[in-house]
């Protein structure tokens, strides 16, 4: 889909929804609007705006409502917005059958459309990340370490000592799908470059045109959406990949029961270890690996920069507090929209916080994730970027656990967990660091990608020379309503290190 026919569906929605008969009777709620956005009117004119400034109206409701509960309007209706870490962590306390997870998701990525409602309902695959996937990082390590040296230099390319001047995001994307993939499905299907196109294009489309589909009412959803979304035809042609690796499997399971001698430690077998009825499919099982792939490749784009030498074996990579402290810091600045941990109200009676704050029942709730991933009460200096910020902390409270005692603790009750682990890790979640979400639903891949990530940083370092296009600027990310993500045009020079290390 062209950029003028994106624009032409954009302003179609936003025109309709002008006519839409949207009730407004949630207008009376006790709960105060974003300031000026009171009224039909203004709060249409201040809708409309968030499209273009979504970002700057969500730090306005949080200077003006910082320890309450506002309503932020939206073109097609309101949702409300917890500023006060005490409600945050209320929110991420929360049951799924009281504030669903899921369903805010389903609204916020069009799940239906982009990817199938039995996604929302039965989101098993995210226990197969979880559990079994965050189990076997510590196994499965060797192969993801030697996915990410033949990665490098397959996708980076460099004949000789020349600076190589790269597209950031699809660069990164590529080594992180493949890394992933490893870890995903394994050789050689990994490597195969129109495998691993299907799951990035198909990432992309789904975070783009999931925020279009959004903006139709829902009446003209069956309409459009289905012209909209890529989740079919990605489907068919990710069956071309996966259809022959899972009816194998399948056929295996079949001869031999779930547990067989040369069974591969992999996401399929994973998956089937807890999918039950028409999970067992073929198809099903495909649209999970896609799903899977598409929640891991979606945020995994940073700012690199030397920081030091070590090895990179997955103990050393425990104890690189500055890489994972500059990962940590990146991500404060930059892996957060405006609105995090969105949630549907599914109780019959809403939702009431312990203050006696009422949201009623349907209503959508959310955090104002970046602004409180740079609230001056947490951060000193908090929108400056200091890559060491954290391990300066970690060096000062003298902690030495690493991510594995958290991952240990998400993965099962473990009797020997340390429970005095250093809590500002790069997976350590909190109400006022929103990057991967905070409490029942945090992600569940967090562990994985921390330990992908922080290993490709190291490598990166020990192996290359890395500097921004223009020195000091990082470019401005692209940002549509509530949707923000790093610049799809940001490049940096990359060239070979001239005292090129041998891996460890
Ligand atoms: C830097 C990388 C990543 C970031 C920033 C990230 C961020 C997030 C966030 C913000 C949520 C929602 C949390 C909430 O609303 O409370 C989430 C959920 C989820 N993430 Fe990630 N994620 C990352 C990597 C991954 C990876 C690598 C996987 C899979 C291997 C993954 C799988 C999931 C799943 C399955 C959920 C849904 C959890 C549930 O159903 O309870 N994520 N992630």
């Amino acid at each position: 889909m062209d950029l003028d026919t994106t624009t032409l569906l954009t302003a179609l929605a936003a025109l309709l929804s002008l006519f839409w008969l949207r009730s407004w009777s949630s207008s009376k709620s006790t709960i105060p609007a974003l300031d000026g956005a009171d009224g039909l009117i203004a709060s249409y004119r201040s809708a409309l705006r968030v499209l273009g400034h979504g970002a700057e109206l969500v730090r306005r409701g949080y200077t003006q409502h910082r320890t309450g509960v506002y309503r932020m309007p939206m073109l097609l209706r309101w949702e409300y917005v917890a500023n006060a870490p005490a409600h945050i962590a209320e929110i991420a306390a929360a049951p799924e059958d009281v504030l669903s997870f899921h369903l805010g998701a389903a609204e916020t990525l069009q799940t239906e459309w982009t990817m199938g409602s039995e996604i929302a309902h039965n989101p098993y695959h995210a226990l197969a990340v979880r559990g079994s996937l965050t189990r076997n990082l510590a196994r499965c390590f060797p192969q993801v370490q030697d996915e990410i040296v033949h990665a490098f230099a397959d996708v980076l390319a460099l004949e000789d000592m020349e600076w190589k001047l790269i597209d950031v995001v699809p660069t990164l994307m590529q080594i992180v799908a493949r890394t992933s993939n490893r870890l995903f499905v394994g050789l050689p299907l990994c490597r195969d470059k129109e495998y691993l196109d299907l799951n990035i294009n198909y990432t992309v489309s789904v975070f783009t045109r999931g925020q279009i589909i959004r903006l139709f009412p829902e009446f003209l959803k069956p309409l459009v959406a289905p012209l909209l979304s890529s989740r079919k035809s990605s489907l068919r042609h990710a069956l071309k990949f996966l259809g022959p690796l899972i009816d194998a499997r399948l056929a295996d399971e079949r001869a031999h029961g779930p547990e067989w001698a040369e069974r591969p430690n992999d996401l399929i077998s994973w998956l089937l270890d807890l999918a039950t009825g028409e999970e067992r499919t073929t198809p099903a099982l495909a649209l999970r690996v896609l799903i899977t792939n598409m929640a891991a490749i979606h945020t995994s784009s940073m700012a690199a920069r030397v920081v030091e030498s070590e090895g990179w074996s997955k103990a050393a990579l425990g104890s690189m507090h500055r890489i994972d402290s500059f990962l940590r810091e990146s991500q404060r600045l930059g892996g957060s929209g405006p609105l995090a941990m969105t949630r549907k109200v599914v109780a019959r009676d809403g939702f009431t916080f312990a203050d006696g704050t009422h949201i009623p029942h349907g209503a959508f709730l959310n955090t104002p994730g970046h602004v409180v991933n740079t609230e001056p009460d947490s951060y000193a200096d908090p929108e400056t970027f200091d890559g060491f910020r954290f391990s300066r902390l970690r060096e000062a409270v003298n902690a030495d656990a690493d991510a594995d005692a958290d991952a240990a603790k998400e993965a099962g009750p473990n009797p020997n967990a340390n429970p005095t682990f250093f809590n500002r890790q790069m997976v350590s979640t909190a109400p006022d660091h929103l990057v991967f979400g905070h409490g029942r639903h945090a992600c569940p891949g967090r562990f994985f990608a921390a330990t992908e990530l922080k290993a490709m940083l190291a490598y990166l370092l020990l192996h290359y020379d890395v500097k921004a296009e223009t020195p000091g600027v990082r470019p401005p990310d692209d940002a549509f309503a509530m949707f923000r993500v790093p610049n799809a045009r940001g490049r940096i020079w990359v060239r070979k290190r001239a005292d090129l290390n041998s891996e460890a």
